[in-house]
C-alpha cells in the first residue's frame, strides 16, 4: 500500500510533487495519465484497454513483468522432473509474488503435472495386466481408499506371484488421482522396489 498526506485544496500536480511523496508505480501512473476523463480511459494504452490498472501499468512498463520466471521455469523444465518444478513454482509464488501468476501457471501446467501424466500412463498400462486375484484385491483396496471407508488389508503369498507389483499398481492409481501415498517397508532394499513419492523409510526407527 502506498500513503500519501496531503492537503484537500491540492491539486494533483501539487500532490505527485510533493517532496515525501515517494515514486511508485502508482504516482507514476498518475503522471502518465494527468487530466484523464474516465477510468477506460486510464487504463487504455496505445488503443488497448486492459482489463486492470496493474494490466495498464505493466503496458507502460511502470511494473515488472514475469519474463524472468518464465525464463527460470522454461530453464528448469528441460532438466527437471513435476515435482521438483512444483517446488520451484510454490517457492516462486510465495517468495517473488509474480505479477499474473495464472499466466505462469497455464504457460507451465504440463511441465507442472508431468509426474502425473506419467502415472496415469504407468497406471492404466498395469491395471490392464493385472490377474484375476490381482484384480480382485485392487478394486476392494480402492473401493475402500476412495470411498474412505478405511479397511485394512493384509496380502500374502508365496514369493514372486506379484504381491510388489500390486502394490505399485494401486500406488501408481490414487497418486494419480493427486491422492498422497505413502509407502513403507521394513527395510530398505523391499523400499527399492515400491514407487514412493518420499522415501520415508530412513526417517522410521526401528524398536
Ligand atoms: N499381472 C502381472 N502381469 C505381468 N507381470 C507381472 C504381473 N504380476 C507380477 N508380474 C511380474 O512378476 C514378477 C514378480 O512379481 P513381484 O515382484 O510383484 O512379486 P512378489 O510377490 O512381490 O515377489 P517377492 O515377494 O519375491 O518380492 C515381476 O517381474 C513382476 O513384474
Amino acid at each position: 500500500m502506498h500513503q500519501v498526506v496531503f492537503d484537500p485544496n491540492d491539486d494533483a500536480a501539487q500532490i505527485l510533487a510533493h517532496a515525501d511523496c515517494q515514486k511508485t508505480a502508482l504516482t507514476a501512473f498518475f503522471k502518465t495519465f494527468r487530466g484523464s476523463q474516465s477510468f477506460d480511459y486510464l487504463k487504455t494504452i496505445n488503443n488497448i484497454t486492459y482489463p486492470t490498472f496493474k494490466n495498464a501499468c505493466i503496458a507502460l512498463g511502470l511494473l515488472e513483468n514475469d519474463n524472468k520466471w518464465k525464463l527460470c521455469l522454461e530453464e528448469a523444465a528441460i532438466m527437471h522432473s513435476g515435482t521438483q518444478l512444483r517446488l520451484l513454482f510454490s517457492i516462486i509464488l510465495i517468495y517473488s509474488t509474480p505479477m499474473q501468476p495464472q499466466d505462469l501457471w497455464l504457460q507451465f501446467h504440463n511441465n507442472l503435472c508431468d509426474n502425473y501424466d506419467k502415472l496415469q500412463k504407468i497406471s492404466a498400462n498395469h491395471e490392464l495386466q493385472l490377474n484375476h486375484e490381482q484384480k480382485e484385491a485392487y478394486d476392494n483396496i480402492l473401493d475402500s481408499a476412495f470411498k474412505q471407508k478405511g479397511i485394512l488389508f493384509f496380502i500374502n503369498g508365496p514369493a514372486g506371484t506379484g504381491i510388489t507389483f500390486l502394490y505399485n499398481t494401486l500406488a501408481t492409481k490414487i497418486q494419480s488421482k493427486y491422492k498422497i501415498v505413502i509407502c513403507i517397508a521394513l527395510s530398505s532394499i523391499a523400499a527399492l522396489y515400491l514407487v514412493v513419492v518420499e522415501q520415508l523409510i530412513q526417517h522410521l526407527k526401528y524398536l
